[in-house]
């Protein structure tokens, strides 16, 4: 037997005597507590924990061994890494160290070499000699595979990419997974870091932004277990559709009840559904459907009312309302009886400090009322008309102390006179217009939450963190609105400029949104290798943005081959059939689990979809409004792709009138959505943003 024979044995024979542990272990903790005994409610929650954790361990223990020898004089010992910790039965030796763990840093950020290699525990730094760093892909309770990414003394033997590498080559189902596995080191130190800042991932299409987050969410959770409850985390995502596609990674890592909704959902909650939306639907149907120019989308009223100097015509009006809160004239109930305004302000200055606005205005209220009542009985005016003269006399009075409604200021921002001028004065109209009847736009809703916040504060407790993905698509004001609900910043804010296809609502600089931090409270990280796709493929899409010029970053490949990107030109009377051909062709190789049509535009995708289903494929169609993402083969608008990944990709037609110059993002969102196998047709000439020919 090879030394490699005989590792693997003895490999398999460890994995044998864990899942046996683990398994005896599942079957000691008995049935579930139903009774009304709190303590006995307690302790259940916490054996469902551990059975939670169990289980996770019991399908794959580990996936990882580092050998480690501790400087000064330790002991060199073998540590298994594994998604969830797990002791010996019986025992407080670990069987598993969970990958959160400081030792478990190293399996991610060695990268070779004799040195001593260091990690970070809470009593300091530990160094010591790396002497083994194992891979293992564990499944239904068998080693399948076990590479030696390094192996102290035979660095030339060492194959530090294979293990990322075979994970790469593999087909994705309809839901994003965990990578634990394979994080690599600089994706390792955006998980780690530490917890009290904004932290800014600026990351090419494909180099984990997303799947990077979530799993610094569950290092959050486990770092800093008495600071930060899952029940305090919020993930702000596109859509629907999208949070049900990263919605197996959390449970996965052992992570639940974080809320996960859109900025849309969330804001009309908070605001009480006090405004309706119009469908975001409608909203990406107009910019999406029909061309639009890239000065448009500079100059749409989302990047106005979603800008700094709004936010700040805003401020100065809530100010100016502060202003007016305390009367300046006497208040007099009855002859001789007065309060004084200088009475009013001492108790609106003094008492109600730290309280928000309409509170401060409540209470003055309520103080004014009590002042009343005590004076009448002070003064024993017990005399009904003359008492009810002067209940009329107060309420009158309590109506002019200026109460607003979020709605209420905001619309009063666009009215008449009143009107503050950063809004031009054709989207100030239209917004009053929209406003009466109750409706709002999406890009209101920032400013409305913002002054919900300033004029009534938080009724959630504050968020321990806040993720938003595709943060590209924020505005500045958004992340101000997000910033009331937190006590210290404590974000993890991730985008991809070069993916900026909603432009007409986000940001064209990250200094947009950091600026509004501290520099000391700002982190700001960028990834550039991308994992998702073959280097063929990013090499492709990395010439479309080639075009836009300065300060584009192409994505840096990891080293996986595939098939060239096929770019045909299609008859028009042959188009469809090209695509049932080409869709066919690819699912009777039995390679691609998911496949994705991608049109220009909704209307053209419906046709696409009805087009298929009569050729006989099961397809589904992907609309904005889709709660779910269903996998197989499905037909996508281009601009609800973005997020996704398939296995293989057609761009149903890349032609130079589906995809003018201002369209280059939205054409290489749709070509990073492919791992493996992308196929661009054309029925007019080919887009520009093509450069050249590769036809088959
Ligand atoms: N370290 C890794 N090991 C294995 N797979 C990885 C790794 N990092 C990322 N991936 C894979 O790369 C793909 C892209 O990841 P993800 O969707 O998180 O990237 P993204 O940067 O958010 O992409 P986009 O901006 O294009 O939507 C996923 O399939 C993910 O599993």
């Amino acid at each position: 037997m090879t030394t490699v024979q005989s590792a693997y044995q003895e490999e398999q024979e460890r994995l044998t005597r864990s899942l046996g542990d683990i398994k005896s272990q599942l079957a000691g903790i008995g049935p579930r507590y139903t009774g009304d005994d709190f303590t006995e409610q307690m302790l259940d929650l916490q054996r469902e924990e551990r059975r939670k954790r169990l289980e996770v361990a019991f399908r794959e223990p580990y996936f990882g061994r580092i050998d480690f020898e501790e400087l000064p004089g330790g002991e060199q010992k073998p540590l298994y890494i594994g998604k969830a910790g797990v002791a010996k039965q019986g025992s407080n030796e670990l069987l598993v160290i969970d990958w959160r763990a400081p030792v478990a840093s190293l399996f991610y950020s060695f990268t070779g070499g004799e040195d001593a290699a260091t990690y970070t525990a809470p009593e300091g730094d530990i160094e010591g000699f790396v002497h083994l760093k194992r891979n293992f892909m564990v499944r239904q309770g068998e080693l399948v595979r076990m590479v030696d990414s390094y192996v102290r003394g035979k660095e030339e033997e060492s194959v530090t990419d294979e293990f990322l590498l075979y994970r790469l080559g593999e087909n994705k189902d309809n839901k994003l997974r965990d990578i634990v596995s394979t994080i690599q080191h600089e994706q390792d130190r955006i998980i780690r870091s530490e917890r009290n800042k904004a932290l800014f991932i600026q990351g090419v299409a494909g180099s984990g932004k997303t799947t990077v987050a979530l799993h610094r969410l569950a290092f959050l959770l486990y770092q800093y277990a008495d600071r930060v409850k899952a029940e305090r985390m919020i993930i702000f995502a596109p859509n629907r559709m999208f949070l049900d596609y990263i919605s197996g990674v959390l449970p996965e890592l052992g992570v639940g009840d974080i809320l996960q909704t859109t900025f849309v959902d969330w804001s009309l909650e908070l605001l009480g559904h006090e405004v309706t939306i119009r469908s975001a639907s409608d909203a990406l149907a107009y910019w999406f459907e029909e061309h639009r120019t890239a000065e448009e989308m500079a100059n749409a009223a989302g990047r106005i009312k979603g800008s700094l100097a709004f936010k700040e015509a805003i401020d100065n009006r809530i100010a100016e309302l502060e202003q007016r809160i305390v009367p300046v004239i006497p208040f007099e109930p009855l002859p001789g009886l007065v309060l004084k305004p200088e009475q009013m302000m001492e108790w609106y200055e003094t008492d109600y400090g730290d309280e928000t606005l309409m509170k401060k205005r409540d209470r003055l209220v309520s103080r004014i009322r009590r002042w009343f009542e005590s004076e009448l009985k002070m003064r024993k005016i017990v005399d009904k008309k003359l008492r009810a003269k002067a209940q009329t006399k107060l309420n009158a009075f309590a109506k002019k102390i200026p109460s607003y409604t979020a709605p209420q200021l905001y619309a009063a921002l666009f009215q008449g006179k009143q009107a503050v001028s950063v809004i031009p004065k054709a989207i100030a109209s239209a917004t009053a217009a929209s406003l009466k009847e109750g409706q709002a736009e999406a890009e209101d809703l920032a400013p409305l939450v913002y002054i919900h916040l300033r004029l009534y504060g938080l009724t959630i407790p504050a968020y321990d963190h806040i993720v938003i993905d595709e943060a590209q698509d924020y505005s500045p004001f958004q992340l101000e609105a997000l910033k009331l609900c937190q006590r210290t910043p404590s974000m993890t804010v991730l985008g991809d400029l070069q993916q900026g296809i909603h432009a007409y609502a986000g940001i064209n600089s990250w200094t947009e949104l950091t600026d509004l931090f501290n520099e000391e409270q700002t982190g700001f990280f960028e990834l550039n290798r991308s994992y998702r796709s073959t280097m063929e493929i990013i090499e492709f899409a990395n010439r479309i943005l080639g075009g836009m010029g300065v300060g584009v970053k192409p994505a840096v490949p990891v080293f996986r081959s595939g098939d060239p990107v096929e770019v045909v030109q299609a008859e028009h009377a042959a188009w469809h059939k090209q695509i049932a051909d080409s869709v066919r062709a690819w699912q009777a190789t039995g390679h691609f689990q998911t496949i994705s049509v991608i049109g220009r535009t909704a209307q053209q995708c419906a046709e696409l979809h009805e087009f298929l289903l009569k050729e006989g494929f099961e397809a589904s169609l992907v609309q904005s409004k889709q709660p779910e993402y269903g996998g197989g083969l499905s037909v996508v608008p281009v601009y609800l792709s973005k997020g996704l990944e398939f296995d293989a990709v057609l761009i149903a037609d890349a032609g130079s009138d589906m995809y003018t110059p201002d369209d280059a993002k939205l054409l290489y969102v749709g070509c990073t959505r492919a791992l493996h196998k992308l196929k661009l047709l054309h029925r007019e000439s080919l887009t520009s943003l093509i450069k050249e020919e590769i036809t088959v």
